[in-house]
């Protein structure tokens, strides 16, 4: 998707800034004023200088170091606000993106790559950060200082400045086209990049498939051809700046050549003093620098953009899941939860659910059984708002859910997925998580209820010992109980149980079970069910079949009918 390709965007968050930029902007004043009194100051020197008169030559160097001291003093001014603006713009886009990456749909996660996003939110959040921070900093004073010094040139003599800046439309022109350029090949360095880190975030998170697949030579192969391509992108940025820079040091040695000329002519028809070419080349002098800062810069400044418009691309995707402006909070529920007449497709015209109605009343449990594509997953994403359906309602207790906040509905209902996801940090974090306060007598009494506790207090650290992102270290079981733990601290009336299928040894098998079973205690459960035991166990059993509920009941009343269950069963359970 491409958005308006500019630095507008920035300047909600620039304006935030301001009296950290006004700051600085009193920096940059000062230096440039301190910068114009040094030219002037050497144009005093060449009087004393052609007299030989040492002591007034002592004098004026005495005001001239303390009007570096001054400089200086003004330039620290300038670098500090301006560096602090310029973070705090990077911090505020950051913030802002990662939040509103939280407001998007798992359909869009789906899709997306992480490693992408995390290039997106770090490298190009911090290039747009040292972008901004040059702009203030370094472009600004720039072009302040090629406004001032030859608009005082000009003041000194203007068939001189004529000389020296006769090249400087070429110059811009050249600048103007080279960075174009630099943009475009720099988006797509950028781009590379990032799917080069997308590349690692999948390897190393799947390392185990690919060591199993014996695929490391693939995914070399891959990952050096995604490398190469990011190398040629990045060298052709390169190659563009290193045939810039001799053209545009070749322009400046036209316009100092052209100078000397004029003023060396000038001087010998008696219309130019030695001091006064002597304050004039001082001037020139100063504008080397800030014209080799812009050239830069601007260069820097076409380069950023690919990063500007990489991050605003972000902010542009709007989340399909929305909460109503004037949402409110569910109540605490009871559990009863009412499907009628939904309908859902991932994509137009490819339904996946078609026309479902139930009714389940509060604490009972209902299995959702099915071939592999039948639409079971795709059913309980519907209640907490994971996707909207295209037609027909959900209700609980006798409310649309789309007319409550989302944060109110997702915390009153429990999900216990097939794969523990741990993050990094304590047990006790991941028992807890999404909690920023809780109680470690609450973490407890919850993996006690989730037949945890016994294996916790077994390792070294106990609940604090550090489990990294996949739950190194920790069975599969002992994972599943974990899952369990974090929904008893949750304490949901509503509950959503993915079963896992993977086998577990009986022993681990009879904890989860025992687990699951006193977390389902009088809770509205809906069970993706893989397990004959957990199936019998519940007060009805939805077969679905493409999408629709082709049979409903309890077990023995679905094996008398000889059906779709039935058949389901001898196949699945027997
Ligand atoms: N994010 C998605 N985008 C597009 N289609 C999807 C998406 N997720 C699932 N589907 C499709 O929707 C249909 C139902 O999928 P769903 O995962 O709900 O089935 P399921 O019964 O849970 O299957 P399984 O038991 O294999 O998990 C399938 O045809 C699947 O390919």
């Amino acid at each position: 998707m491409k958005t308006r390709s500019n630095y507008w965007q920035l300047l909600p968050y620039i304006q935030l800034q301001w009296r950290t930029i006004i700051k600085g902007f009193i920096g940059i004043l000062g230096y440039v004023l301190a910068t114009l009194t040094l030219i002037n100051l050497a144009g005093k020197l060449a009087v004393p200088f052609g007299e030989g008169n040492v002591v007034a030559i002592a004098q004026l160097a005495g005001i001239c170091a303390v009007v570096f001291l001054v400089r200086g003093f003004f330039q620290s001014v300038q670098d500090i606000y301006m560096a602090q603006a310029a973070l705090r713009v990077a911090f505020n886009l950051r913030k802002q993106v990662y939040s509103h990456l939280q407001k998007l749909n798992l359909s869009y996660f789906e899709t997306a790559k992480a490693g992408d996003l995390s290039y997106r939110l770090t490298e190009d959040v911090d290039r747009v950060g040292e972008v901004v921070n040059k702009l203030f900093h370094d472009l600004v004073p720039c072009v302040l200082q090629l406004l001032a010094i030859p608009i005082y040139m000009i003041y000194l003599n203007w068939q001189l400045t004529l000389a020296t800046v006769i090249v400087a439309p070429l110059m811009g022109i050249l600048i103007g086209w080279f960075g174009e350029r630099l943009q475009k090949y720099s988006r797509r360095s950028q781009n590379r990049i990032s799917s080069l880190s997308a590349i690692l975030t999948e390897v190393f998170s799947g390392i185990r498939l690919v060591q199993a697949f014996a695929a490391e030579n693939y995914e070399i192969a891959r990952f050096s051809h995604e490398a190469e391509r990011s190398l040629k992108a990045k060298y052709s940025a390169e190659r563009l700046k290193a045939i810039q820079i001799p053209i545009v040091g070749f322009l400046e040695a036209v316009s100092a050549l052209s100078l000397l000329l004029v003023g060396g002519w000038q001087i010998s028809q008696r219309n130019l003093t030695v001091g006064e070419f002597f304050s004039y080349l001082t001037a020139a002098a100063l504008l080397i620098d800030p014209i080799g800062h812009t050239t830069n810069n601007y260069n820097e400044f076409k380069q950023g953009e690919a990063s500007v418009d990489r991050v605003f691309e972000l902010l542009a995707i709007e989340p399909t899941v929305l909460e109503k402006p004037n949402a409110i909070a569910l109540p605490p529920v009871q559990g009863k939860v009412e499907y009628d007449r939904v309908a859902f497709a991932y994509k137009p015209g490819e339904p996946v659910l078609k026309d479902i109605s139930l009714l389940v009343y509060p604490g009972q449990a209902i299995a959702l059984v099915g071939a592999s594509g039948a639409g079971k997953t795709t059913f309980v994403n519907l209640l907490p708002r994971f996707y909207d359906p295209v037609s027909g309602q959900i209700l609980i207790d006798g409310v649309d859910i789309r007319d409550v906040t989302l944060n109110s509905l997702r915390r009153q209902i429990g999900i216990v997925p097939q794969e523990t996801i741990m993050f990094s940090g304590t047990i006790a974090q991941n028992i807890a998580f999404g909690q920023e306060y809780f109680e470690m007598s609450a973490v407890m009494e919850a993996a006690k209820i989730a037949n945890a506790h016994n294996f916790i207090t077994q390792l070294p650290e106990g609940y604090d010992t550090w489990v990294g992102e996949r739950g190194m270290n920790l069975s599969g079981g002992q994972r599943q109980r974990i899952a369990i733990a974090r929904a008893v601290l949750l304490n949901p009336q509503i509950l959503i149980l993915d079963e896992a299928t993977s086998a577990l040894d009986s022993e681990s098998e009879a904890l989860v079970q025992e687990a699951l079973e006193r977390l389902m205690e009088s809770r509205t459960v809906f069970i993706i069910a893989h397990r004959l035991s957990t199936v019998k166990r519940c007060d009805r059993i939805l077969v679905l079949e493409q999408g629709q509920i082709v049979e409903s009941g309890t077990h023995e009343e679905l094996l008398a009918l000889h059906g779709r269950y039935a058949k389901f069963y001898a196949q699945q359970f027997s």
